[in-house]
């Protein structure tokens, strides 16, 4: 029997992030992958590839819950970009439904190149209502600030700081990415089970962000958890598989280069 995963998330129209590259790496991984679109994210090359967000409307959202639900039997589940507290609320009734072996968030908050104000409300929802189902979250160095409450990130020490914080929260495991973002010649990320810590780390491929990455990299621990890998075993193959899309990216006439997931 093939194993299957589900995922929950926002489609992206150029295919470089979101649906598409969860989807993508559930393949690479020969996992079935099935979704749910919960938004569309088009970006707009005559306006600096500014963002345009369309909401699919929340009864939309929780036909295509229902219908995945009922025609395969899912145990573990990627949340993805849901963008709307309307949304968000939709989602969390779908996952209360019925109970998940693991459920992966990927707590996006804006995309790359967005600015950080809206997603306060969004902040909130996702606090209250996804964040309580979530098993293993996996926050970027602006989703660990928001969540953690901290002001600033600056070292390895304060990452771990951060993942601690989040893991107060509710999710067992936390997976708190530095990326590029951190000095040094490493991307390292720090999982945090509730009683280790461990530095997940690869060589930095240059020092720009690549679009895709964070989807990548919580799509694959996703497809891992679905074969019934540990989730230690998973983050670090995850971690392998996402610096290698890292490393055979493609360049579009997007502001960044984005993952390939057959790299
Ligand atoms: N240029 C890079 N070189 C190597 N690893 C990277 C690079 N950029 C991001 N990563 C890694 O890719 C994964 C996703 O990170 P990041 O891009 O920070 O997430 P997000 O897409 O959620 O903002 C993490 O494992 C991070 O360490
Ligand atoms: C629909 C959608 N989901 C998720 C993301 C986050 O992507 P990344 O993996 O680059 O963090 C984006 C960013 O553009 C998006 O448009």
């Amino acid at each position: 029997m093939v194993d299957l995963a589900y995922v929950i998330a926002g489609s992206e129209a150029t295919g470089g992030a979101g649906l598409q590259v969860d989807l993508k790496t559930f393949q690479q991984h020969g996992v079935y992958g099935v979704g749910t679109t919960t938004c569309i994210v088009s970006f707009d090359p005559k306006n600096d590839w500014g963002h345009r967000f369309f909401p699919v409307p929340a009864e939309v959202i929780a036909d295509q819950i229902e219908a995945a639900t009922s025609a395969h039997d899912l145990d573990v589940v990627k949340i993805g970009m849901l963008g709307t507290p309307a949304t968000i609320e939709v989602v969390a009734e779908g996952l209360a439904k019925q109970n998940w072996r693991h459920v992966v968030l990927d707590p996006v908050l804006i995309c790359k190149g967005q600015e950080p104000g809206a997603a306060l409300d969004t902040d909130n929802a996702l606090r209250t209502r996804i964040l309580p189902h979530a098993t293993v979250i996996t926050p970027n160095m602006f989703e660990a600030r928001t969540l953690s409450g901290m002001d600033s990130i600056d070292s390895v020490d304060d990452l771990i700081e951060a993942a601690r914080r989040i893991h107060d929260l509710g999710p067992q495991y936390v997976i708190a990415k530095g990326g590029v973002e951190l000095p040094g010649e490493e991307a390292v990320d720090v999982l945090f089970d509730g009683e280790d810590v461990t530095l997940v780390t690869a060589p930095k491929v240059g020092n720009e962000r690549v679009s895709g990455a964070g989807c990548t990299l919580a799509a694959a621990i996703t497809a891992e958890l679905a074969k019934g890998t540990d989730v230690a075993a998973a983050v670090k193959s995850a971690k392998d598989f996402v610096t290698r899309g890292i490393k055979g990216r493609v360049s579009a006439h997007t502001p960044f280069d984005t993952v390939w997931q057959g790299a």
